[in-house]
């Protein structure tokens, strides 16, 4: 986790992928003869990602996470803000750099009953990403496909059957697999394990530290499973609205989560270690439309601690012990 650019360069030097206030908004319909609204689905996030790291982005449902997955696997062009990775801000690369980068960034996602190919064997579906991007042979490819099958923990004869043939767990290592096939250097990973069995999600999640850990990868791991995050992260970034409300390493999010916000939601996750379970804090009300966010700090109408200044003045993320934290009133409820 780092707080300004001389801390970024003593502290790791290699940044892979760099995002700057990044924003997405999307027009909305509002129906025949009223104007179109917007809808603030990323206002202005920033991260970096580093190799062999894990950024966990967390937050309710619709707070942004897939429109943030889909800025930084490049399906979509960002509204503002820089998107920097191997050398190019692919917010606003031309065709044959986003053609160069995209590889380098690949998706996991969370459904591996829907994200596989049901007519592909496992062999093909492994193999696809090497015909387009390479120019290996038919043996060479096969070979590749064989012993990434080995590293997910597939069998040889997995090769040829299809993902019918599969549990849960299994498809999620195909779609891990196919994910790690061009060597990206950048994975998302949209709700990866919450599809699956319980007993199943630790031993996805496990793979995922292993891949890491012998290949160097990076993943920014969307999820709204907080136990799962705390088992998987090492820096954590809390959203809500479209904005970054809390951004620190793990064990300052868990142990001494500073925004109301992050209380709210650790409140809520149940926890195994007796000293980290908290006084059980619900949150009032539900998110506010991205259409219509309440003026000042978008989470003040849910806020046990608000005052008029946070109905009023919207909080800038701000270094808070050895964090980035975007509350008015951190001083007098830290
Ligand atoms: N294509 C789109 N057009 C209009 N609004 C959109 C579009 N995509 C997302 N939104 C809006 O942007 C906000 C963020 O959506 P997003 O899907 O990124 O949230 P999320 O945190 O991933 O939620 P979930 O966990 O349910 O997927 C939502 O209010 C959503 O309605």
């Amino acid at each position: 986790m780092m707080m300004n650019s001389n801390m970024e360069t003593i502290a790791n030097p290699v940044v892979l992928l760099e995002a700057k206030n990044l924003v997405k908004h999307y027009s909305v319909s509002q129906g025949l003869f009223k104007p179109k609204a917007t809808a603030r689905a990323l206002d202005g996030i920033s991260f970096t990602l580093q190799p062999g790291r894990t950024l966990a982005v967390v937050g309710e449902s619709g707070c942004g996470k897939s429109t943030l997955a889909r800025q930084i696997t490049m399906i979509e062009p960002p509204t503002g803000g820089e998107l920097w990775m191997d050398g190019a801000n692919i917010a606003d690369a031309d065709h044959a750099t986003l053609k160069r980068v995209r590889p380098l960034v690949q998706m996991v996602f969370q459904n591996p009953y829907a994200s596989l190919n049901p007519r592909k064997k496992v062999g093909q579906m492994l193999e696809e990403p090497l015909i387009i991007n390479t120019r290996l042979s038919g043996k060479e490819r096969a070979d590749k496909a064989q012993a990434m099958m080995a590293k997910v923990g597939l069998r040889p004869e997995h090769y040829g059957r299809y993902p019918h043939m599969f549990s849960g767990g299994q498809r999620q290592r195909v779609a891990i697999a196919r994910a790690l096939m061009l060597d990206p250097k950048v994975i998302v990973a949209d709700e990866p394990v919450s599809a699956l069995d319980v007993s199943i999600q630790a031993q996805v999640l496990n793979l995922l530290m292993d891949l890491q850990q012998a290949g160097g990868v990076a993943y920014l791991f969307i999820s709204h499973n907080l136990s799962v995050v705390e088992h998987i992260a090492d820096d954590v970034l809390v959203m809500y609205l479209g904005k970054t409300v809390e951004h620190g390493s793990k064990e300052q999010v868990f142990s001494r989560p500073l925004h109301p916000y992050t209380k709210a939601l650790l409140a809520s996750t149940p926890r195994i270690d007796p000293a980290q379970r908290q006084q059980k804090m619900m949150l009032p009300g539900e998110l506010p439309s991205p259409l219509a966010p309440p003026p000042g700090c978008s989470f003040n109408n849910r806020c046990p601690h608000a005052i008029e200044r946070c109905r009023q003045e919207v909080p800038v993320l701000r270094p808070f012990d050895d964090r980035l934290v975007a509350c008015h009133r951190l001083e007098e409820i830290s």
